[in-house]
């Protein structure tokens, strides 16, 4: 069993504030026991278009990302998947990248593949296009402390089955994202999603989001939520800070691909 905890941190105006709770929220999390740890995406920073480029960090130089040191030093002893922060590339680009670290090192790099340009009358309007960059690559890394593959995608990469295929098919038994859905689409689509891909792909599945804050110009849905790979929601928190910590058990992965065996049936059209 893996003992998992997926973080809803609340975020400040302050970057600084925001790194050093969420590195308190994660030492806490593993003097709880979690081998397994995830964090929002943008968890240390308010997810707006306008203040992407001002927290931008530059991973290539070291000592040049405050959140990437703090993520690789929370990271002893664990894995994990350090939710998403705003990065900028070796050519200005920016790009909503999640680290993956497990013991110190880092294990995978992702960047948001597909960005969340939406108009929604009446709802939401929102283009990160209009400043970052796709990344290019999908993302699986290889846990050797918890003996599994993990597929990553950041919030918008979760609506794309055909992406969560290929993180299945590339080995992932746990699909993880962290996202920041919002008042509009995350009643509507958030637990359904979460459920489809798990289902689809008989693969522990987390989304994982910020809290709410009443008083940010984005209002992230929170509700942060694991599913099963048989469909079934472990857990599913509120829209305030806290922290979901569930059993992850990757032989039950084995067992629902082996009771209903989709690889073994699946036809291409
Ligand atoms: N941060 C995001 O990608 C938001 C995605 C979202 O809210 C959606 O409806 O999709």
């Amino acid at each position: 069993m893996i003992k998992t905890a997926l973080i809803q941190n609340n975020i400040t105006a302050s970057k600084a504030e925001n790194l050093s709770h969420v590195k308190d929220m994660i030492s806490d999390a593993v003097r709880q026991g979690a081998r397994f740890v995830v964090l929002p995406e943008c968890f240390q920073q308010e997810y707006a278009v306008k203040k992407f480029a001002d927290n931008a960090e530059e991973l290539s130089k070291p000592g040049m990302s405050p959140t990437f040191d703090m993520l690789q030093a929370s990271s002893k002893g664990i894995t994990l998947v350090g939710g998403s922060f705003i990065e900028r590339g070796p050519d200005s680009q920016l790009f909503n990248t999640s680290c993956t670290f497990e013991d110190g090192q880092l294990l995978g790099v992702h960047r948001k593949v597909h960005l969340f340009d939406v108009d929604i009358p009446g709802g939401i309007r929102f283009k990160e296009s209009s400043v970052l960059a796709p990344g290019k690559e999908a993302t699986v890394v290889n846990s050797e402390l918890l003996g599994m593959k993990i597929g990553v995608g950041v919030c918008f990469d979760v609506r794309f089955a055909n992406y969560a295929e290929h993180l299945r098919s590339s080995g992932a038994k746990a699909l993880v994202y962290p996202g920041a859905f919002n008042l509009t689409t995350g009643p509507a689509h958030w637990t359904l999603l979460a459920r489809a891909r798990a289902l689809d792909n008989q693969a522990y599945t987390m989304l994982c989001s910020p809290a709410r804050s009443p008083t940010a110009a984005y209002q992230a849905y929170g509700h942060t939520i694991a599913v099963d790979p048989y469909g079934v929601v472990i857990g599913e928190l509120d829209d305030k800070e806290g922290v979901l910590m569930f059993d992850m058990d990757p032989a039950y992965v084995d067992k629902v691909r082996a009771m209903i065996p989709l690889e073994e049936k699946r036809r291409v059209w």
